[in-house]
């Protein structure tokens, strides 16, 4: 497999697979470059070996049909000042008019293609629409973590074009590095925090990573379920009762694989879910009727800390209670904070997918953790054991 420093770009023409799906707002500016920026070392790399750069990227889900609200051409100046270059776009991601612009670009420029969605080939992974892109370009790059989990035209399909000429980006390699730091090659012991709001969204995640972690913290409204299923009173917490079972099996697994499993202790109950209910601190398992556990107690919280300052190498995946409600959203923070702790300390933390990634941004961890995935359902699967066909294609 080659790297992307195996290639030397001067007067070739790098074929990039963003993920430029970034957020728009009504005036259809771009509201968070992240996923720009995260692409920019690859973009840079390509113009400063003397090379020109075609990005090829989806936004939102057009569904196979031209869509104006989902054009790239919304995105071309926050690219363009994001990379320091004035970047071109082309209405159309094949074809004449896209094959003419690729062939007028000079070395240095960039040139952004029209939503790769709004064919509906590139969803089907359409092989004769692969090829056509193909044509765009001397070396395929893919940097599009985010979308690496779609066996699309341009994720995977595409790569068959190039078997000599392929490589993952910086981004997407950063991105693999930090994954198996988690699951293979991080220093121990391990940790994972599990939160966010269903049991059932994460099960496959909690069975591949109990063999990989020795600390398991769950939070969130996952806890009810954990402890209804021990026989706690849970009042109104959410639950799924359908997943008491195999709560209780995760928690045996553990038990067999020595994993040490953290639940909360205590809680802060509401009285209804809403930014402004009465709240009370609790015992996790004696939740009052009508009540319900919004956010971790302070008991559980002195107990998150020392896990997690003791822990080498932590990945967090769901906010630790409703942390879009003010009130709700100490347990999110302080366990921003002991991980920012940790990570000054000299332990490496990621945090990927789901809503962790909206908390640590909104409340500005992203610094002062040691990565945050750009991707949301990749970075599931990919804690989930799947191999993502995006990464595979450039492997084969
Ligand atoms: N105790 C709780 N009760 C209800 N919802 C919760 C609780 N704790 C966290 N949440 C919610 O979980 C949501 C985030 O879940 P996330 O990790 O993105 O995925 P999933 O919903 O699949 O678990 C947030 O919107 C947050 O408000
Ligand atoms: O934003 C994305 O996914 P994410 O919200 O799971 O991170 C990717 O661009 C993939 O988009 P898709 O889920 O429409 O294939």
């Amino acid at each position: 497999m080659k790297v992307l420093n195996d290639f030397n770009f001067e007067d070739k023409k790098a074929l990039i697979r963003v993920d430029f799906n970034v957020p728009l707002n009504d005036n259809f500016e771009v509201t968070d470059t992240t996923r720009i920026q995260a692409a920019k070392p690859t973009i840079i790399k390509v113009l400063e070996d003397g090379g020109s750069a075609v990005l090829m990227s989806h936004l939102g889900r057009p569904k196979g049909e031209r869509n104006a609200n989902l054009s790239l051409g919304h995105i071309v100046d926050a690219v363009s000042d994001v990379i320091g270059v004035t970047v071109k776009f082309v209405g159309d991601c094949v074809g004449e008019e896209a094959e003419k612009a690729v062939a007028e670009l000079k070395s240095g420029e960039v040139l952004l293609l029209e939503n790769l969605r709004f064919h509906g080939e590139e969803e089907k992974g359409d092989e004769a629409f692969a090829e056509q892109l193909s044509k765009l370009g001397d070396i395929y790059v893919n940097d599009a973590f985010g979308t690496a989990h779609r066996a699309h035209a341009s994720t995977t399909v595409i790569a068959k074009f190039f078997p000599e000429a392929k490589c993952f980006g910086y981004l997407l390699a950063k991105e693999i590095e930090a994954i198996d730091k988690v699951m293979a090659t991080g220093e121990k012991p391990v940790l994972a925090i599990l939160g966010g709001a269903k049991v059932s969204s994460k099960i496959t995640i909690i069975e591949n990573i109990l063999d990989k972690i020795d600390d398991l913290i769950i939070g969130g409204g996952m806890t009810y379920t954990f402890i209804k299923a021990q026989g706690g009173k849970i009042g109104d917490s959410i639950c799924e009762d359908d997943k008491m079972e195999l709560a209780m099996e995760i928690l045996e697994k553990a038990k067999q694989k020595n994993v040490r499993v953290h639940i909360p202790v205590d809680v802060i109950a509401a009285d209804a879910f809403d930014a402004n209910a009465n709240t009370q601190v609790v015992d996790v398992d004696k939740i009052p009727e009508d009540w319900q556990g919004l956010d971790a107690g302070p008991n559980t919280l002195q107990n998150f800390k020392k896990v997690i300052l003791a822990s080498k190498t932590i990945l967090w995946n769901g906010p630790i209670g409703v942390f879009e409600m003010e009130k709700f959203a100490a347990g999110t923070i302080a366990v921003g904070d002991y991980i920012a702790e940790a990570t000054k300390a000299g332990s490496f933390s990621l945090v990927g997918g789901g809503d962790s990634v909206a908390a640590v941004k909104q409340f500005g961890f992203e610094s002062k953790v040691s990565y945050v995935s750009t991707g949301g359902g990749a970075m599931l699967e990919s804690l989930e054991g799947k191999t993502l066909p995006g990464i595979a294609a450039i492997l084969d």
